[in-house]
């Protein structure tokens, strides 16, 4: 069994690891951390999980996250990398949730983030967790940083195209929509019912956060620096992202459905519909999937892709998962093998 301990169980991400873990049959949870809730009962903060979880949260020590094979941080991003060196050199193996380790650039992370790294030796060995991209990198790895929720749909879906090199990578457009859970489950007025529902708003559109991600990955995928306008919004719903992406052809002589099925057909979590269907956010709720569809309008150049996902199963808790699966030698669908919630 691996010794699974949680770090931030009481957020978003952190009880949907345990609502998965609950069904992973290699996996022992033996620590689940809070410090504002130390000593409560995991299943009285969380019902859902009574009969599943027989664990109290404990604050945070080297000493107790020491004994597990494997940690996830589920915590605001600037947490990890103070703890991390040290549960390293006992010999624990990681998967950040966080930001803390994706962006290989320092002084990039640090002017999004705001803050000096606390860790920027490990940043180079950290392996980016797309398993899409990097599975045989996550195998070998002791930290993975697990990709935020609008890189995942975003990514994923650019993918086969960038590859290819079928698309002009100085103009790709995302304009992406998240649920409010997207914002994690600590109280502020712009998550308020009254702020949020019977509303929709773009935000960040002169800068996110995830945009030098994304920029980075698909730069990766094209061999050269690549550039997106990313655009994100806020939905009135609680879990899934939609991804519109748009990017301008220059080879129009390649079947695009069979070169995403064939590029997709081994993945396990990621679904390419039949061309023209619209993937719906529900269709991919509480399960570990990225659904997407193809689509043009006429023969004009461009193409579109919509990409779905629940942003804290494939863009969070889902994804951390199946790169624990992958570095344990696990089937890669352990704990993750179920349709999503319909309706
Ligand atoms: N929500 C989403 O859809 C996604 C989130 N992520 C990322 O995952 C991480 C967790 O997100 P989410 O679950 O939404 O966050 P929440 O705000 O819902 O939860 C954060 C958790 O971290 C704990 N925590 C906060 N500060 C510290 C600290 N200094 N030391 C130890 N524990 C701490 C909190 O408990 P306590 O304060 O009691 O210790 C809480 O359990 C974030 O980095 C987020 O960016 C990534 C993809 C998608
Ligand atoms: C709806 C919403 O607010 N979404 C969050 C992004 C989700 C997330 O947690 O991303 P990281 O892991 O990279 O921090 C946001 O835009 O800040």
């Amino acid at each position: 069994m691996i010794k699974v301990g949680i770090v931030g169980g009481t957020g978003y991400t952190g009880v949907e690891l345990l609502r998965l873990l609950t069904s992973h049959p290699e996996v022992e949870l033996i620590a689940i951390t809070s410090r504002s809730e130390a000593g409560m009962r995991v299943d009285d903060m969380f019902p859902s999980l009574r009969g599943h979880v027989d664990l109290c949260f404990t604050e945070p020590t080297e000493e107790e996250l020491g004994q597990c094979d494997l940690i996830f941080f589920a915590t605001p991003n600037g947490v990890a990398m103070r703890t991390v060196p040290a549960l390293l050199d006992r010999g624990v193996r990681i998967v950040d949730l966080s930001a803390d380790y994706r962006i290989k650039d320092i002084p990039t992370w640090e002017k999004w983030y705001g803050e000096t790294h606390q860790s920027p030796e490990l940043v180079a060995e950290a392996v980016y967790g797309l398993p899409e991209m990097n599975r045989s990198e996550i195998r070998q790895a002791r930290l993975v940083a697990n990709p935020g929720c609008y890189p995942t749909a975003v990514q994923l879906g650019f993918l086969p195209l960038i590859e290819k090199g079928l698309v002009d990578c100085q103009r790709l457009i995302a304009d992406a929509k998240s649920g409010a859970s997207g914002a994690g489950r600590q109280a502020k007025v712009a998550g308020l019912m009254g702020e949020v529902g019977e509303s929709f708003k773009a935000y960040g559109a002169s800068g996110h956060r995830h945009l030098p991600e994304i920029e980075q990955g698909l730069s990766l995928m094209h061999g050269r620096p690549a550039q997106v306008t990313f655009v994100p919004h806020l939905l009135p719903m609680i879990r899934g992202i939609e991804a519109t992406l748009y990017a301008e052809l220059k080879d129009d002589s390649v079947d695009l459905q069979a070169l995403f099925e064939e590029r997709y057909k081994n993945e396990p979590f990621v679904d390419v519909l039949p061309f023209g269907s619209h993937p719906e956010t529900r269709s991919v709720r509480g399960g570990n999937v990225c659904r997407m569809a193809l689509h043009r309008q006429g023969d004009r150049p461009v193409v579109i892709i919509t990409s779905v996902i629940d942003n804290l199963v494939k863009g969070a808790a889902g994804q951390a998962i199946q790169n624990m699966n992958i570095m344990f030698e696990c089937r890669e669908d352990a704990g993750l093998d179920m349709p999503a919630l319909m309706p």
